[in-house]
């Protein structure tokens, strides 16, 4: 359905995104992991327009869409949520929502009624309180359902879950599950591992703008380059030696 080939991103002398060729299934969870500042953010921002890469194409449904924008992506059925949730304070819940499903239903009704079969789905309430009283949990609730509303077909999650404590993010993760079964492909960065390891069917590991592992979750956390790049040089050796020595 998604095809990262071969690319880059420069910003001004740093090299942001090196390289990257990544693949993502139709109807998967994928996910992209990686230490900070590795360049997961800079992908997300190319796939969805926000920025051209400096080199290199990104494919959809075949299709070459590098650097085509937002809105055009959107329509195409291109959705992402962003690490920082910044809801329009001013409108309630369910209008935020209904921002997204106006791209489809310019009626007002119409919208009102999808962002609230969309409300519904990832489990937000207060739907007529001003979105400002929501908690941090509400909030990456009501960013999924803004994202979910303009009806995607490929929806890339940035940090859905920074910031939640185990047991919201325990909540959250069928609600993910109930997403892709309604048909949508995920494509998520995370930095939850327990998170990674029951949603994701594949996961891309990309440090300093590189990948360096890509496969099944329990591939990859047994992966030396990724216990080296998340824990520092050595660790993966003095990791082995202390399951060795028991
Ligand atoms: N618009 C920009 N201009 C200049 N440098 C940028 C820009 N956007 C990102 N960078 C740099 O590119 C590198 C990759 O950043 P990016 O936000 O993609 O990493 P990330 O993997 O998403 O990190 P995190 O997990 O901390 O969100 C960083 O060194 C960052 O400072």
């Amino acid at each position: 359905m998604l095809s990262v080939e071969a690319v880059s991103k420069r910003f001004g002398g740093l090299l942001a995104v090196s390289d990257v060729t990544m693949r993502v299934a139709p109807g998967s969870i994928s996910g992209l992991i990686g230490p900070n500042g590795a360049g997961k953010t800079t992908l997300f921002t190319m796939i969805s327009g926000f920025e051209r890469p400096t080199s290199g194409r990104i494919l959809f449904d075949g299709r070459d869409i590098t650097g085509t924008a937002p809105e055009v992506l959107a329509a195409a059925g291109i959705a992402r949520t962003f690490q920082i949730v910044q809801p329009f304070a001013g409108l309630s819940v369910i209008e935020n929502v209904a921002v997204g499903a106006y791209l489809r239903h310019p009626g007002r009704r119409e919208a009102l009624a999808r962002a609230e079969a969309v409300a519904d789905l990832v489990g937000l309430g207060s739907l007529g309180q001003p979105a400002s009283s929501l908690t941090v949990a509400g909030r990456k609730r009501l960013e999924l359902a803004r994202a979910l509303a303009t009806e995607p077909r490929l929806l890339l999650l940035d940090e859905v879950l920074a910031g939640l404590n185990p047991s919201e993010i325990r909540d959250i993760i069928p609600v993910v599950q109930a997403i892709r079964a309604s048909g949508v492909t995920i494509l998520m960065i995370e930095h939850v591992m327990q998170a990674v390891m029951s949603l994701c069917e594949h996961v891309h590991v990309i440090a300093n703008g590189q990948t360096i592992a890509s496969g099944a979750p329990s591939a990859i956390v047994g992966d030396p380059k990724v216990v080296e790049a998340y824990l520092g040089h050595g660790a993966a050796e003095r990791l082995a030696g202390r399951a060795a020595h028991g």
